[in-house]
């Protein structure tokens, strides 16, 4: 078939890994060293990559002022041109300041003095002072108004992409995964300052040019002004932050001291520590941690404080010479030809050195600022990024006819590796695993923890793909289907019962179907709450027992209240108590909760009249005994039509309907048939299991 002209032809995957191997330098060993308690690991800077992230920042920073400045056409230029006039402050503060004290020299000199030419200098240094008076105003209310504009709009982009990339392409690109809307602003906003500096060194040496009589001599001084800054980043030491660097201690008394004050103080370990009598076995061994590690006079400074701290000595006090060597250069003119002397001129070379220097420090930092662009290049590739989980070009049928959903597996081992390096060193979680279920059955998995349930479920829902062998669904591969259309028709409950912090009840259990009439329609959220069990407990929290549940049914369980810290008291010990503002008053929801919670949400999934295979992971491991019972008995009723899969360790009823059980044992599938084959095998794991558990009852 002929390809649309739009579409580029996909390279094949050894071609991309080909490109890929060729593109990436040869790996860098980390080098040690040893700074008090802290083990560092660094890798020096390498020129290509440096080259390679200023590159990016480069192809980042057109498209990204473009983007600014349609988001904010009028305000975002002003506000640039306003923090690079920000920037000249210092320098244009100075100079005027020079020339007062020039023509003041002068005047004491001849014994005259320009009264007109000293009037203007001061007028412009109060005007000076004004507009920058204004500018102090005005660029933090304009910042404002820009960055929350431009924030927005980058997390909305974001937003939309991490919503849909599923785990294994967020694992796989986790540069984008952690990347935000104020990343981007902050990137963007140090280079504009980065740019802002460059400007103010600029008008500084243009400025310091207008007091030397000649070209060359200008020059002179502009050359032995950049000697300071020039040995200071290029022959100093520079910070641990130049690198990539990671310390962490290796000093076991430090360590244990730190574990000792964690759990001393952890909110979640005081009620065992304090019922179990654990607080002074805790102190003393914390007491004796600490003795002995002052024994030893180790340093806990920041690593990058101790690592400045080793520079030597000599190069200290040369690099501090070497700073005053325009200063010894006028000195020894002056003293050839004392009638060049001026003081107005010497505090020009002494206070122009200085922020010469300091000038050049902070551009210094721009390299950094600039990588810091290069690495949110990424905003503009969010489409190329490759999903980890291409998607496939079948559409899942629809028609509702259908018995339930076809499953098989053939031949498949899964590994969680992350790429394909690493796929040697991992052992596969699932091993050569290969059964079918036919559309309608009831299947119970059941193993032991870590055998691969889970996992299995993952695969079969196509959170992840199989490292080797096929998933077949109604006899076809898993990958031919596009994601969309399986998932319409799947309904899963996680393992792990989640709530959906900062919503409503109402929408927790509504989002299980998530068109916007069905999360309107109060009256599916209701029922599906006294299927699921959840009910009960929102009307015990209607106001005095009200019959006006529907408040309660809006209630935000969990609420999500930005916030930011300025308090001075203690966590643990509140004295101000503005810590305690908006700390949610409610009392959150308990494991069965929550989990009664998560099963009404997949109540109202079903309601959907679109499912045809629904799997639950452990859905009852919180329930008590009747809750279990109700759930079991309410999702089998709602059978028809559907595949069911249920994980469960629980053995009983569930297991003895079922069509077929699966028995997992360290990644494998060691037995499968009925509940009365299983538990005809002797010695068998699932006739084992089921024994053990019915021994505790008897
Ligand atoms: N995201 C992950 N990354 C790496 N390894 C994982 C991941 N999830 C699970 N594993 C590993 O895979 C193995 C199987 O885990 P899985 O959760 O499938 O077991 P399970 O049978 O469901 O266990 P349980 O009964 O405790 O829920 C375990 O060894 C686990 O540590």
């Amino acid at each position: 078939m002929e390809q649309p002209c739009s579409q580029k032809p996909v390279p094949k995957l050894d071609q991309l890994k080909a490109v890929e191997a060729a593109a990436a330098p040869p790996p860098l060993q980390p080098r040690t060293m040893q700074l008090g308690v802290w083990q560092v690991h660094y890798i020096e800077q390498r020129w290509h990559e440096l080259r390679q992230d200023i590159q990016n920042a480069l192809s980042t920073i057109k498209p990204l002022t473009r983007d600014l400045y349609t988001l904010s056409p009028i305000l975002f230029p002003l506000f640039c041109l306003a923090l690079f006039a920000w920037h000249t402050k210092t320098v244009l503060t100075w100079f005027v300041f020079n020339r007062i004290l020039f023509w003041v020299e002068a005047g004491i000199k001849d014994g005259k003095f320009e009264l007109g030419t000293i009037a203007f200098y001061l007028v412009l240094r109060a005007t000076l002072t004004a507009a920058y008076g204004a500018l102090q105003h005005w660029v933090p209310n304009a910042e404002d108004v820009v960055s929350s504009r431009i924030i927005d709009h980058f997390e909305d982009m974001l937003f939309k992409w991490k919503a849909k990339a599923d785990t294994r392409t967020l694992e796989k690109n986790p540069k984008v995964a952690a990347l935000s809307g104020g990343d981007i602003w902050t990137a963007y906003r140090s280079v504009i300052d980065g740019c802002g500096r460059f400007v103010a060194l600029v008008v500084q040496v243009l400025c310091a040019r207008t007091y030397f009589s000649s070209r060359r001599e200008a020059t002179l001084y502009t050359l032995l002004f950049l000697v300071k800054p020039a040995v200071d980043i290029f022959w100093r030491r520079a910070s641990l932050w130049r690198k990539s660097w990671v310390a962490v201690s290796t000093d076991a008394d430090y360590n244990r001291m730190s574990a000792l004050r964690r759990i001393g103080t952890r909110a979640c370990l005081k009620q065992e520590n304090i019922a179990n009598g654990r607080t002074e076995y805790l102190a003393r061994e914390y007491r004796a941690a600490s003795q002995r590690f002052h024994q030893n006079n180790v340093s806990v400074s920041h690593p990058d404080v101790q690592y400045l701290r080793k520079e030597p000595f000599s190069t200290i006090v040369l690099a501090e010479l070497l700073g005053e060597i325009h200063l010894v250069y006028f000195l020894i003119a002056a003293l050839r030809n004392p009638a060049r002397f001026s003081l107005s001129k010497l505090v020009m070379l002494e206070d122009n050195g200085e922020t010469i220097f300091y000038q050049c420090r902070l551009l210094a930092d721009l390299v950094d600022q600039l990588r810091e662009l290069g690495h949110v290049k990424q905003i503009y590739e969010l489409e190329e990024v490759r999903e980890a989980l291409p998607d496939g070009t079948v559409d899942y049928p629809t028609d509702s006819e259908s018995v339930g959903m076809g499953l098989a597996m053939r031949n498949v081992s899964f590994s969680y590796a992350r790429n394909e390096t690493e796929k040697t060193s991992v052992d596969p979680v699932l091993k050569d695993i290969s059964f079918s279920i036919t559309p309608g059955q009831l299947v119970v998995v059941v193993g032991a923890n870590g055998s691969g349930k889970s996992t299995l479920v993952k695969l079969l829902t196509r959170m992840y793909d199989c490292t080797s062998g096929t998933v077949l669904v109604d006899g076809r591969d898993v990958r031919d289907y596009k994601k969309d259309g399986l998932h319409e028709v799947t309904a899963l409950l996680p393992q792990d019962a989640n709530l959906y912090p900062g919503l409503s009840i109402a929408e927790n259990i509504g989002i299980g179907d998530p068109r916007p009439e069905a999360v309107a329609d109060r009256r599916r959220i209701r029922e599906a709450a006294r299927l699921g069990g959840v009910a009960e407990f929102v009307e015990q929290r209607c106001v005095g027992g009200e019959t006006d549940d529907g408040a309660a049914y809006e209630r935000i369980v969990d609420p999500i209240v930005p916030k930011h810290w300025g308090c001075k008291c203690d966590n643990s010990a509140p004295v101000c108590g503005l810590c305690k503002i908006y700390e949610p008053e409610d009392e959150g929801l308990s494991g069965g909760q929550l989990q009664r919670l998560a099963a009404s949400r997949l109540f109202m999934r079903l309601a959907s009249g679109k499912i045809k295979l629904l799997i639950a992971d452990e859905p009852s491991a919180a329930l008590d005994p009747e809750a279990e019972r109700n759930l079991f008995e309410s999702l089998i009723r709602q059978r028809e039509g559907k595949t069911m899969i249920f994980v469960t360790h629980r053995f009983g009823h569930l297991t003895k309907c079922a069509d077929w059980i699966l028995c997992m044992k360290d990644g494998r599938l060691i037995e499968m048939g009925t509940h009365e084959q299983l538990m005809g095998k002797q010695e068998g794991e699932y006739a084992t299991m089921y024994n053990t558990q019915a021994t505790a009852f008897d």
